[in-house]
């Protein structure tokens, strides 16, 4: 640890990503666990933060309370629940710090209220952070605006494991943005979420939306572009948390020497345009 090192806060330090963005920020050289939170009434609170990750004693104990937290802190990384999420970034912007949000199945209410706090705080949210799903979205934009909607149908796939509470996932619905971008069309309106009994025939010019769950699956994501004899298959398939959590220090860092403003993933990558 080095004086100049960005004081992070993790947010939902018991979770599947918690643990995970602990062990990533304890192996990553510029960044330093500054604080670990759990939910109030947690078994986990008062435990050693390291020692949940599994990397070992930090000497940082899992805390209820985000203002002790929060004190000296630069940054508070968070992947939980749109509502702890809604909350966090109120006190992200009263603390004027960063917040990188990866909390996923959030209300368009929701994003107006991280919209708000972003006139105070660095926000960067995604619903993934990883490299190589940022490219896809890009690669999908390419595609859906290359290949003419009257020929070429998209849908999207998506499998997640058995514990996965919002469908369709965050990272479907940014390759949706993304193929709605490369179309000149607006999601909302435009998208097939769930088939179920007689639907009809397919609405030309609509993405559709498939969500399989089960096992331990990070996430697997396809993006279909159907043709009349031909199918253009473009697709990510994630192995292991850590390209999220890895990502989501990276916002961190990268955030700290911008202004107050709502950030995505493309901008920390450079792949907006
Ligand atoms: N953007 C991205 O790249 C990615 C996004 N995600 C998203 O991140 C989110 C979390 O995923 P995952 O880690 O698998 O889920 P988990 O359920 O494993 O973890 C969520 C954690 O947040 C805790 N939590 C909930 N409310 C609070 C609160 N008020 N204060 C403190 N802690 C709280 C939960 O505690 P408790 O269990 O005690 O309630 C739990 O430990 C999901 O929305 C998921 O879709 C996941 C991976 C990548
Ligand atoms: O809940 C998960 O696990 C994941 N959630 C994100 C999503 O909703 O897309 C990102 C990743 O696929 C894992």
């Amino acid at each position: 640890m080095t004086t100049n090192d960005m004081k992070l806060v993790v947010v939902g330090a018991a979770g599947r990503m918690g643990q995970t963005l602990i062990r990533i920020i304890h192996e990553t050289p510029g960044v330093t666990l500054h604080a670990a939170i759990g939910r109030e009434g947690s078994a986990f609170i008062g435990k050693d933060a390291g020692e949940l990750a599994g990397v070992g004693q930090l000497g940082v104990p899992v805390t209820s309370d985000p203002l002790k937290a929060f004190l000296d802190a630069e940054g508070v990384i968070d992947f939980t629940t749109p509502s702890t999420s809604v909350a966090y970034s109120v006190l992200a912007a009263q603390a004027r710090i960063v917040h990188v949000i990866g909390t996923t199945g959030c209300s368009v209410e929701d994003e107006e209220k991280f919209k708000a706090a972003s006139r105070h705080a660095r926000v960067v949210k995604s619903g993934n952070m990883s490299l190589g799903v940022n490219l896809l979205g890009v690669l999908t934009q390419q595609a859906a605006k290359a290949l003419p909607a009257a020929g070429w149908d998209i849908e999207i796939v998506e499998m997640h494991h058995k514990h996965k509470v919002d469908a369709p996932s965050g990272t479907a619905l940014l390759l949706g943005e993304a193929a709605a971008r490369g179309r000149g069309i607006d999601l909302a309106s435009q998208s097939v979420r769930v088939r179920d009994g007689h639907t009809g025939p397919r609405p030309g010019g609509t993405i559709g939306f498939a969500t399989l769950r089960g096992g331990s699956v990070v996430g697997d994501h396809s993006v279909l572009l159907a043709g009349e004899g031909e199918i253009v298959t473009l697709s990510h398939s994630a192995r292991d948390r850590s390209i999220f959590a890895r990502g989501a220090v990276a916002a961190a860092l990268w955030a700290r020497g911008e202004k107050p403003g709502f950030y995505s993933m493309l901008d920390v990558l450079g792949l907006s345009n």
